[in-house]
C-alpha cells in the first residue's frame, strides 16, 4: 500500500507546485510580449522586401536563424525541440509579411505534405495537386510561392519524375532541401490473417519489398497514386491494408498493424524546394546542376575533370535519358558550395563552354536530417 503523504507535507508540496506555476505564467507572458516583439520586426523587414522586390522566404537567413539558436543553447530543452519552436515563429512571420502558398504531391498526409509542414510550418498556405509535373507548373504560372517535389531516396534512387520536369522547365530554381526519414507502416483495420490486397504507392512498395515479401506473401500488391490514397482506400476494407505514413493512420482512422517495415533502417528522401530564385550564401551550401556532353570520347571525364581540379566535392550523380533525342543523356550533379563562391564560379563557367547544355538548378544550405 502506498504511504498518503502528511497533511502538512501535501500542503507543503501543493505551494510549491503553486509558486512554480505562478513562474510559468509570468515567463509566458514574457515569452508572448518577445514573440509579438519579434514578429513586429519581421512585419517591418516584409515592407523592406516588397520594396526590393525580394522574395519573403530567404532559405540562408532561417538557417542563419536556426544555427545562432542551436550554437547558443545551453540546455535543457534538446535541438528538435528548438528548431521546431523556431521554424513556427519564423512560419508565422512570413505569414505576416505574406502568406506563402505552397504546391505538393498529394493527397494531405503523403511524404511530401510532411516534408513541406516540417520546412514551411503551420501558417503556410497548403496546395496538393496530383502529379510532380502539376507541382512544376503551379510554381512555374506563379499560381503559388513555393513547391516540394522528391528528388532521391536512398533505398530506391532518383526520382524520375522530378528530374524529367527539370528538364521541361530548366527556369525553375532550387531554394532549399529538405531530408526526411520516411517510416512506412501496414496499416488495415483487419487481421493480419484477412489481407488479401496491400496498397501503395510504387516507391513505398519497393522500399518494403523485402518485408512484405517475408511477411505477407500471399497478399497482392496494387499501386495507387500516392501512400494517403492507399491508407483511404484500405480504411473501410475488410481485407485491405495499405503501407503509408503513421500521419496517414491518424488521419484515415485506420490501425497501424506493424510500424516501421521499410527494409532499410535509414530510408531517406531527399526533397527539392522549387521557386522562381535560388538561395543566398551561407558558408555551407550546395549546388545543383544538369548539363549535357558534347558527342566526343571523354567529354564527361573532362567536365568531372573540372571539378576535382578545383577541389569541388560531388555529392551526387546521375545521368537520365534525354527523351527528346534517343541515346542521349542529361546529367545531374550536386556538389559542395555556393555558385558565388569563387571556385565554382570559375569550374561552373569553363564547364558552360564545355557542354552542349548547361544550367544552374539552384545553390541552397546544406541540410540536415529533419528529425536529427
Ligand atoms: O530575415 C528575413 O528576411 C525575414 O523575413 C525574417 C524571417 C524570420 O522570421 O526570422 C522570416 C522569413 C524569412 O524566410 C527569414 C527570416
Amino acid at each position: 500500500m502506498s504511504k498518503k503523504p502528511e497533511n502538512g507535507s501535501s500542503d507543503k508540496i501543493n505551494a510549491d507546485l503553486k509558486a512554480l506555476r505562478v513562474k510559468i505564467d509570468k515567463l509566458d507572458l514574457d515569452i508572448l510580449d518577445l514573440v509579438n516583439k519579434r514578429a513586429s520586426i519581421a512585419s517591418q523587414i516584409g515592407k523592406v522586401k516588397a520594396q526590393q522586390g525580394g522574395d519573403v522566404f530567404s532559405a540562408a537567413r532561417e538557417e542563419e536563424v536556426i544555427q545562432n539558436i542551436l550554437t547558443a543553447n545551453k540546455g535543457p530543452l534538446p535541438e528538435v525541440t528548438l528548431k521546431a519552436i523556431f521554424r513556427e515563429l519564423m512560419s508565422a512571420a512570413r505569414a505576416l509579411q505574406r502568406v506563402q502558398k505552397v504546391a505538393f504531391l498529394g493527397p494531405e498526409h503523403s511524404y511530401s505534405h510532411i516534408a513541406a509542414l516540417e520546412r514551411f510550418g503551420e501558417a503556410a498556405e497548403y496546395m496538393s495537386v496530383g502529379s510532380i509535373a502539376a507541382v512544376f507548373e503551379e510554381v512555374s504560372r506563379k499560381h503559388v510561392d513555393i513547391g516540394i517535389v522528391p528528388l532521391e531516396n536512398s533505398t530506391d534512387g532518383r526520382i524520375a519524375d522530378t528530374l524529367d520536369m527539370f528538364i521541361n522547365m530548366p527556369n525553375i530554381k532550387i531554394c532549399s532541401e529538405i531530408r526526411l526519414m520516411v517510416h512506412h507502416n501496414l496499416l488495415a483495420n483487419c487481421e493480419q490473417t484477412a489481407i488479401q490486397h496491400i496498397y501503395s504507392k510504387a516507391q513505398a512498395l519497393s522500399q518494403c519489398r523485402n518485408w512484405l515479401s517475408k511477411n505477407m506473401p500471399h497478399a497482392s500488391l496494387h499501386q495507387v497514386a500516392s501512400t494517403a490514397d492507399a491508407a483511404r482506400l484500405a480504411t473501410g476494407s475488410p481485407n485491405a491494408a495499405a503501407v503509408a505514413s503513421r500521419q496517414a493512420a491518424v488521419r484515415y482512422g485506420i490501425r497501424v498493424l506493424f510500424a516501421n517495415i521499410e527494409d532499410y533502417a535509414n530510408n531517406e528522401t531527399r526533397f527539392a524546394v522549387i521557386g522562381q530564385t535560388d538561395s543566398g550564401k551561407t558558408g555551407n551550401d550546395k549546388t545543383a546542376v544538369m548539363f549535357q556532353v558534347l558527342h566526343k570520347p571523354g567529354a564527361l571525364v573532362d567536365i568531372l575533370e573540372l571539378f576535382k581540379s578545383n577541389k569541388i566535392n560531388l555529392t551526387w550523380v546521375e545521368s537520365f535519358p534525354y527523351r527528346q533525342a534517343k541515346g542521349e543523356y542529361v546529367f545531374f550533379v550536386d556538389f559542395e558550395g555556393h555558385r558565388e563562391d569563387p571556385k565554382i564560379k570559375k569550374a561552373i563557367q569553363a564547364a558552360e563552354k564545355m557542354c552542349e547544355s548547361f544550367s544552374v538548378l539552384g545553390s541552397f544550405p546544406m541540410a540536415k536530417l529533419a528529425d536529427d
